[in-house]
């Protein structure tokens, strides 16, 4: 174990990585059945994108901690679930199978820039204020979610009757009144955490998390779900694996040349938003916490082949998208949750076998698993996000040029619910400030060409 994981090189021990392994896992735990629910709206039978989440968190988690070695865990990501069942099956039209072709060759694109390390280039080219916006901002994107996840932040639609037929309507946001028990719920784990947190108890998220689970079962908040039947799950299964490859998937995906530039703008769209997403979570949560070192650094710049952490946890990511789509889901991505592990002392790949196993043991303890609400894991994830925001104090906000692309970077992912659009944002932004600054050529090439797709992506899905 010590051989494999270098657990004191990285300054931990068994026991934390394990607990950390299981901080993370609980608070991303509810993709297990979030992500069937979603996909199922088009189609897909439920049982077979349940397993095929499993096996894709699963696969991608270990090649993390197997081969890279860093406690990152992987799982089909909530927002390119909703773009897969809104915006490309329900708004375009595509049949699921067609969806989860186009997940696939972003999977492959995702190996291809990978390998020809172009990610890596545009990680060398990211300027530093932008790096530690980049980081504060997704500690107030996974604040975010955690909030969502129990309706502590609501919306009201401007227009119910289109708000009923599911498409997205303008909203007033605002904050949930305290009359229903899940939230009061999440402020008991929230306190929970915040108390454990202070006083520096150890694994205190992780027993956080527990104690919210147990109070929540004479409130009603922590109930088994027993409609899932493995047996069942499992004869759904050859519906969804291998679909892609049918008539209805890569079978039809090509056969009418008008809507090929359809096809090749949705690829686009999943491409950019998978691989800025990645960009973004490696960047903001490894870099301060040392998983990714000053020497490992410098072996990403200078090395060739796989030859730092980063280009290995890079290419574990580059390839669960594709795996994850053959089983039958949209886009595997390195989760955000796993700054929580990472917040309990997660340092190696040992914290993501231990997710791993989380996982497989999940197939069959699915219902006890399910049962874990959001709001016992929601207090974890508001009180992360904050120890994240701690990077944003090394922006110079005082200098308004430094500000304004920084602000836009770090606020714009919780308020566009996305970390790629964040960067995005803050891309754009800086490329304004340097030119009125008349600094355009201090301007990195790479950050020129990502603001320009940037642009183009978003036009291309006005037109959609
Ligand atoms: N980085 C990341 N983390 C997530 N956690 C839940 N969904 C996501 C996602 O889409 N991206």
């Amino acid at each position: 174990m010590e051989k494999f994981f270098h657990l004191k090189e990285n300054g931990t021990t068994v026991s934390r990585e394990c607990m950390a392994g299981l901080t993370t896992f609980f608070a991303m735990s509810y993709i297990i059945v979030v992500n069937p629910q979603i996909l199922q709206q088009t189609g897909m039978p439920w049982g077979g994108v349940f397993l095929a989440t499993i096996i894709a968190a699963i696969i991608g988690t270990l090649v993390m901690g197997l081969f890279a070695n860093v406690p990152y865990a992987q799982a089909p990501g909530m927002g390119l679930n909703a773009f897969f069942t809104y915006t490309v099956c329900f708004g375009l039209g595509f049949t699921w199978q067609q969806a989860l072709c186009m997940v696939f060759l972003c999977g492959l694109i995702n190996i291809l820039i990978t390998v020809t390390k172009v990610r890596k280039m545009i990680i060398k080219a990211i300027p530093e204020s932008l790096q530690h916006a980049i980081g504060g901002g997704i500690g107030l994107f996974v604040a975010y979610v955690g909030l969502l996840n129990v309706a502590a932040v609501t919306f009201t639609p401007n227009d119910p009757k289109a708000a009923a037929q599911g498409g997205a309507v303008s909203a007033v946001p605002g904050m949930a009144t305290l009359d229903n028990p899940t939230l009061w719920l999440f402020l008991i784990g929230l306190l929970l955490v915040i108390v454990f947190t202070i006083l520096k108890v150890k694994g205190g998220m992780l027993l956080a998390i527990v104690l919210t689970a147990v109070i929540g079962i004479p409130m009603g908040q922590t109930t088994m779900n027993n409609s899932i039947s493995i047996g069942e799950a499992f004869g759904q299964l050859p519906q969804t694996f291998g679909a892609l490859f049918s008539h209805e998937g890569f079978g039809t995906l090509f056969a009418d040349p008008a809507k090929l530039p359809l096809v090749l703008v949705t690829i686009f769209a999943f491409s950019m938003s998978d691989t800025f997403d990645t960009l973004g979570t490696f960047i903001g949560t490894g870099r301060r916490t040392g998983i990714f070192s000053q020497a490992d650094e410098e072996s990403l710049e200078n090395g060739h082949g796989f030859s730092s952490k980063m280009d290995k946890a890079l290419f574990a990511d580059s390839i669960a998208t594709s795996i994850g789509s053959i089983f039958g889901t949209s886009n595997t991505t390195t989760y955000v949750e796993s700054s929580a592990g990472i917040a309990a002392g997660g340092r190696t790949g040992l914290t993501s076998v231990i997710v791993a196993a989380c996982f497989a043991l999940s197939i069959f303890f699915a219902p006890v698993i399910s049962a874990v609400p959001s709001a016992a894991t929601a207090g974890v994830l508001v009180i992360v996000g904050c120890m994240m925001a701690a990077s944003l104090k090394e922006v110079r906000w005082d200098d308004i040029s430094e500000a304004i692309p920084a602000f836009f970077a770090s606020v714009f992912m919780a308020f566009a619910y996305s970390i790629s659009y964040g960067i995005a944002a803050g891309f754009i932004t800086y490329c304004i400030v340097k030119v009125c600054k008349k600094k355009a050529s201090e301007v990195h090439p790479v950050v020129w060409i990502v603001s320009a797709l940037f642009i183009l992506d978003f036009v291309c899905m006005a037109m959609l």
